[in-house]
């Protein structure tokens, strides 16, 4: 069954804690937590201190996507922060490799992220050292845009690797994802959606998750 992963972009930061309760309660999977440095993407959001604040009040695991520069110097704080789950853009690390040994010595499972425009070749080196990949929807910076059609074929090439050589990582997509989209990456090979707007504009944020995991 394909997991359902809330991004946390589109709550409202004022009663953060309610909004992660709501959609623990409406059957979520994960929490999607999106960290901005206003470099690697022209937009600002929160860091490990938010990601600390947050641990207590879900007993869900933590998906953290770091759209960041330099990723390695905060890596051991989100851990320690309580990350279940560390994402860096394969476009931010001049050494994916040792990143992604860092944070499985960390604890954490490690998981690597993919622009739109980015090719499925450049990580085929490390699929084998990876919890999860994390294929962008959408450029990344911001909630609410529309999903980009031509990632499909990259979820399915990659579903493809995946089978071929055997490997049980997750495929994640974010960005524009909603019952329609949803579908159309399940189909593909993905295994989990990240849904911001779709989940947290909605008035019954169940029937939003169920809609995305069930279809409509
Ligand atoms: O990482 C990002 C944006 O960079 C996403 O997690 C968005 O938060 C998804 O928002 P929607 O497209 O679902 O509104």
């Amino acid at each position: 069954m394909v997991k359902i992963a809330p991004s946390i972009l589109s709550a409202n930061f004022a009663k953060l804690g309610e909004e992660i309760k709501d959609v623990e309660e409406g059957g979520a999977d994960w929490i999607h937590i999106d960290v901005m440095d206003g470099h690697f993407v022209p937009n600002i959001t929160m860091g490990p201190l938010v990601v600390g604040a947050v641990r207590p009040v879900t007993k869900l695991p933590l998906d953290v996507h770091l759209m960041i520069e330099n990723p390695d110097q905060y890596l051991e704080a989100f851990a320690k922060a309580g990350a279940d789950t560390i994402s860096v853009h394969v476009e931010a690390c001049r050494h994916l490799h040792r990143t992604i040994q860092e944070i499985r010595s960390l604890g954490v499972n490690p998981g690597v992220v993919l622009n739109p425009a980015t090719p499925v070749e450049w990580i085929a080196p490390i699929l084998g050292d990876v919890g999860l990949v994390l294929l962008m929807t959408v450029n990344p910076g911001f909630g609410g845009q529309a999903f980009i059609e031509s990632v499909v074929p990259k979820i399915e090439k990659l579903h493809r690797l995946k089978k071929e050589q055997g490997l049980a990582f997750d495929i994640e997509v974010d960005g524009g994802i909603h019952p329609e989209t949803a579908q159309k990456c399940t189909q593909a090979g993905a295994t989990v959606l990240v849904a911001g707007s779709n989940i947290f504009k909605s008035k019954n944020r169940k029937k939003a998750i169920q809609a995305l995991k069930y279809g409509q």
